[in-house]
């Protein structure tokens, strides 16, 4: 399957290339590294990580669809696709250069390096209709594990993929339900009360649905563990983060993170995140002669 350094022999440079690219679309806005860390995980949940989701030229291609709402970053990938094409003509991927720029991106935020097995092959499809089974902000604890689990990633995967959520923002748009329209008292009772009104007064009822807010309070430039602790303690901004916090078993993965007994020797949240983007990044993989390699990113050969 995929191994690290698949492109040693037939193109050293891939991995600085893609680094170089990043750290300048990143130095230049900070944002960016949210927004490729996303890509990658958008584009894995939707036929495997293939780049179907870059596609930008089909007649209802995937980045369409409404679950993709507001993903970008395609432009950070061109740019490394165009260099690697001057350098390796038609040996990368770019399902594979999606992997690593999530990668870098974490580094750039402080988070873990970690190694990126790579060898996956781009994909012929990019549809619309393909994305109707990525995760909802609003579903429910069991439909959340039910999607990860049809993807081969475990309660504990879950978990950690969506501490992803430690850097970035949401639209408001995402928050309506959970402020305003929550069964059956209005908005969602894990809200810590002292949270409660900030976040209305930022995201207020009729306001404008395009304000961002960080996905953790406090932290939202930083790749650290703080989301876990702002969902524990009813901070956390999206439903589907507070979804965490309700269920005995993603709770207990949550709570082993912050182990007082013993902090220094408990699991490590970086480590393990580490793990479950690797696994993330494995989803469906097109090897071998399955797939091509495409010359640009947004367009099939
Ligand atoms: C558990 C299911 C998940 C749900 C329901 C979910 C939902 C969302 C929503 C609603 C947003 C805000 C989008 C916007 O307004 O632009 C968002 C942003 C983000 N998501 Fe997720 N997400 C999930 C899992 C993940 C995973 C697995 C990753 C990566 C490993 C991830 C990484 C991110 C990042 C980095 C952002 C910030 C993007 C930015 O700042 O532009 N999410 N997510
Ligand atoms: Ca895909
Ligand atoms: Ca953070």
């Amino acid at each position: 399957q995929l191994h690290v350094g698949f492109y040693s022999n037939t193109c050293p440079q891939v991995e600085s290339t893609v680094h170089d690219v990043v750290r300048e679309a990143v130095l230049f806005d900070r944002t960016k590294a949210a927004v490729l860390l996303r890509l990658h995980f958008h584009d894995c949940f939707v036929e495997g990580c293939d780049g179907s989701i870059l596609i930008n030229t089909t007649q209802n291609p995937e980045k369409t669809a409404f679950p993709h709402a507001g993903v970008k970053g395609f432009e950070v990938i061109e740019r490394a696709k165009a260099q690697l094409e001057a350098s390796c003509p038609g040996v990368v991927s770019c399902a594979d250069i999606v992997a690593l720029a999530a990668r870098d991106a974490i580094v750039m935020a402080n988070g873990p390096a970690y190694q990126v097995p790579t060898g996956r092959r781009d994909g012929f499809v990019s549809d619309k209709s393909l994305a109707g089974n990525m995760p909802d902000v609003n579903d429910s604890i069991q439909q959340l594990k039910t999607k990860f689990l049809n993807k081969g990633l475990t309660e504990k995967d879950l978990v950690l993929l969506s501490a992803a959520h430690t850097i970035g923002t949401t639209a408001c748009f995402f928050m309506r339900k959970r402020l305003y329209e929550f069964f059956p008292f209005g908005s969602d009772p894990t809200i810590n009360l002292n949270f409660l009104p900030e976040l209305k007064a930022r995201c207020p009822k009729d306001g404008d649905v395009n304000i961002r807010l960080a996905m953790d309070e406090g932290s939202d430039l930083k790749f650290d563990k703080s989301i876990l602790k702002n969902i524990r303690e009813g901070f956390a901004v999206l439903a589907s983060d507070a979804r965490l916090n309700d269920d005995f078993v993603t709770k207990s993965v949550i709570d082993s993170y912050f182990n007082p007994i013993n902090p220094t020797f408990g699991p490590s949240f970086e480590n393990d995140f580490v793990q479950s983007m690797v696994k993330m990044g494995q989803i469906g993989v097109k090897t071998g002669s399955v797939g091509n390699i495409r010359r640009v990113c947004s367009a099939f050969n």
